[in-house]
């Protein structure tokens, strides 16, 4: 049994329902088939997840028409039933216009709309074509969540329920991306989250394996979109994929890999209009390369408080108490790169407003005696990832000489969550040349001088 996922690119149109359905059709071990909404049709376009925000925010008819216009193309194209699309179209209308619950709980409710249809209206093309499939409503089958809204888990107990769809001989067709709570209630995973709903269905049944499709032939050691032709990455471990999807590499989902990584299921990210491809392997462990980088990532909307007080190192519990009053904002840190007599925090900028970090200051200058204490925003953590990493000398003097070299200041260097990554704090306005500068010098085959 094989689980694939196909993201937003691969389903954005009736064309591409089209290809995922020959690319089904090339391995019968592909059983159940997990869909995102649908995606950008090109560039500029749209994804039908944002016009839904857009809608639910805005109450803006103009989203609401689009989303409409992308079902209404795909149900008209592949010749489907007319009820489905009024289904969508009254679905819509219901759930934007919902006064029940929490703003964040409808919010979801109309979030999901985009998988929901996506797999209804596939699951129906399938049948048109006499393929066995059926539409997985995950209330039915079992993926059961724990709140918040918004960035909700999956409840433990799932696992148990969902490990049932292994008996069926029909071809389940499950929207990602949401499930409901014990009552009954729609809860989303965090953007991008039908990846985890991959992962979560390939762990469940104790799948073969598990494909990510999506749009690129390979994982590249850094963003196609800023690097032109990066190398590809052929094989890499959960360890790097997940220090290198956790800050930008949008290619899949930071929590999608520890359900599989449990269950040592492998993971091939492939390309749905290429998927003869030999894609990319997710592998609990691989033999290391000359290449001690195996991928260099960067993420922007960072801030960063710094606080300084004389002999901070010499206070018993300074640096739990300052977390403290970050914990008790609703705020949660990244890193936290500390010399004696200072200690920096690293937030990402969208838990921040101005009077959350006059809070914030207050309390450090009065409750902890800091001497300075202050936020600095705009800040990109660029981050080096390579199972290689640890046991190479001077890597760290390479990386930092690189982007001196471009002029750019290090405003943070911290060793990552594991010693596969080193991370470096720099300004949003610096990031673009410096991953360039950092991938000419880890990747680029050195120039030898004549
Ligand atoms: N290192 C990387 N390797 C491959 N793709 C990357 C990388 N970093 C960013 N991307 C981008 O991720 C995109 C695929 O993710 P996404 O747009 O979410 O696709 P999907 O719609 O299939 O979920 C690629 O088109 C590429 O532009
Ligand atoms: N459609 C949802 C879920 C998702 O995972 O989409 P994609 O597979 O296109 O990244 C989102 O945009 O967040």
């Amino acid at each position: 049994m094989i689980v694939c996922k196909f993201g937003g690119t691969s389903m954005a149109d009736a064309a591409q329902f089209h290809q995922v359905k020959k690319v089904i059709e090339q391995d019968p071990r592909r059983q159940i088939i997990v869909v995102s909404a649908p995606g950008k049709r090109f560039p500029s376009d749209q994804k039908v997840t944002d016009l839904l925000i857009q809608s639910f925010y805005e109450q803006s008819p103009e989203a609401s028409r689009r989303v409409i216009e992308r079902f209404s193309a795909i149900q008209s194209q592949l010749g489907l039933p007319e009820e489905l699309l009024t289904d969508v179209i009254n679905e819509l209308q219901k759930r934007v216009s919902s006064t029940d619950g929490e703003l964040s709980e409808r919010l979801d409710a109309v979030k999901a709309i985009g998988e929901e249809f996506s797999a209804r209206f596939f699951a129906a093309f399938l049948q048109s074509q006499g393929v066995q499939a059926v539409f997985a409503d995950p209330r039915d089958i079992g993926i059961v969540m724990t709140s918040p809204p918004e960035r909700a888990t999956l409840h433990e107990d799932s696992y148990a329920r969902l490990k049932a769809l292994n008996e069926s001989s029909v071809i389940h067709i499950v929207p990602g991306f949401y499930g409901y709570t014990v009552n009954g209630k729609l809860r989303t995973f965090e953007r991008g989250g039908s990846d985890i709903t991959g992962s979560i269905l390939a762990a469940a049944v104790g799948a073969e394996l598990y494909e990510n499709f999506t749009d690129v032939d390979f994982v590249y050691a850094a963003n196609p979109n800023i690097i032109e032709n990066p190398i590809q990455v052929e094989e890499i471990t959960f360890r790097e994929m997940r220090e290198l999807s956790y800050a930008g590499f949008t290619v899949i989902h930071d929590e999608a890999l520890m359900p599989v990584y449990r269950k040592q299921i492998p993971v091939a990210i492939k390309n749905t209009n290429n998927p003869l491809a030999p894609g990319t392997k997710i592998v609990g462990f691989r033999p290391l390369t000359e290449r001690p980088v195996t991928g260099l990532t960067a993420d922007q909307g960072f801030s960063i408080l710094y606080v300084s007080k004389y002999l901070m190192n010499r206070e018993l519990g300074f640096g739990r108490k300052l977390l403290q009053i970050i914990e008790e904002e609703g705020i949660s840190y990244e890193h936290t790169p500390s010399g004696l007599d200072d200690i920096s925090v690293i937030i990402r900028s969208h838990y921040l407003d101005a009077r959350k970090e006059q809070r914030i200051v207050n309390r450090v200058l009065q409750e902890l005696g800091a001497e300075v204490a202050y936020f600095r925003h705009g800040l990109s953590m660029i981050v080096l990832v390579g199972e290689g990493m640890q046991n190479s000398t001077g890597l760290a003097a390479r990386a930092t000489a690189a982007i001196s070299a471009t002029g750019a200041n290090i405003e943070m260097i911290n060793q990552g969550s594991s010693e596969v990554s080193l991370v470096f704090g720099v300004l949003e306005e610096d990031q673009v040349k410096i991953v360039r500068a950092l991938y000419n010098a880890f990747f680029l085959p050195v120039k030898v001088k004549s």
